[in-house]
């Protein structure tokens, strides 16, 4: 069967080239620019409407003040060098609402922010960037969390490391899904 639309068949086209680019170059997307992906990004579906997320862009000397909490955090008498790696970094905070718990559990606001960050990924890759979605054990410690003004009930899911695209993008190289990834329930459903 084929696509129904043009613009569905380039959105998937659009979707399967997406590739994390480990190394960008120099550019970024201005404040503007920014602002005007992240309000299509923050078009998602979200249990209640909690918009439960905020994103924290980190730019030139910013970036050296995460690498000092990054040392901090890690005992490290030098500052990290890891955001240099990108001239933007784009902190991805899940901003829980326990108090919204029964009716969106954690996971389902949690999901709420990949969901905006992983559309902010894709708008970026359309549109020419390259990005790079990295994170680690750092965001838990206290000198991380207080350098993006984490409050409690918050989470720092990470950083999209966003640049030009360099001269040789990687491209996109997924295995064939298996048979798994997609079956009619009469097939999976248990007797029990
Ligand atoms: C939440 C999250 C955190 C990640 N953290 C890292 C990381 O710290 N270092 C890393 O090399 N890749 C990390 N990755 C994986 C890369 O972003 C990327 O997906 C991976 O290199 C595969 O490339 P692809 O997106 O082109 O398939 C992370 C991915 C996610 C979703």
């Amino acid at each position: 069967m084929k696509f129904h639309t043009k613009r569905g068949r380039r959105l998937a086209r659009l979707m399967r080239a997406r590739a994390s680019q480990p190394g960008v170059g120099d550019e970024a997307p201005d404040d503007r620019l920014l602002a005007r992906y992240v309000r299509a990004a923050a078009n998602v579906p979200d249990h209640g409407g909690l918009r439960p997320w905020r994103l924290v862009t980190i730019r030139g000397g910013q970036r050296e003040a995460l690498g000092q909490a990054i040392a901090d955090a890690s005992g490290d008498r030098r500052p990290s060098t890891k955001p240099l790696r990108a001239p933007l970094l784009v902190a991805v905070v899940a901003s829980l609402r326990p108090d919204r718990y029964r009716k969106a559990p954690e996971w389902e606001q949690l999901a709420v922010a990949v969901e905006v960050a992983h559309g902010l990924q894709l708008l970026l890759a359309a549109d020419g960037w390259g990005s790079m979605w990295r994170s680690g054990r750092i965001v838990e410690t206290d000198a991380v969390r207080a350098f993006h003004g984490l409050a409690e009930s918050e989470r720092l899911l990470g950083w999209l490391y966003v640049g030009s695209l360099p001269e040789r993008p990687k491209t996109a190289h997924r295995p064939a899904l298996p048979d798994t990834a997609l079956r009619p329930v009469e097939d999976v459903a248990r007797a029990d």
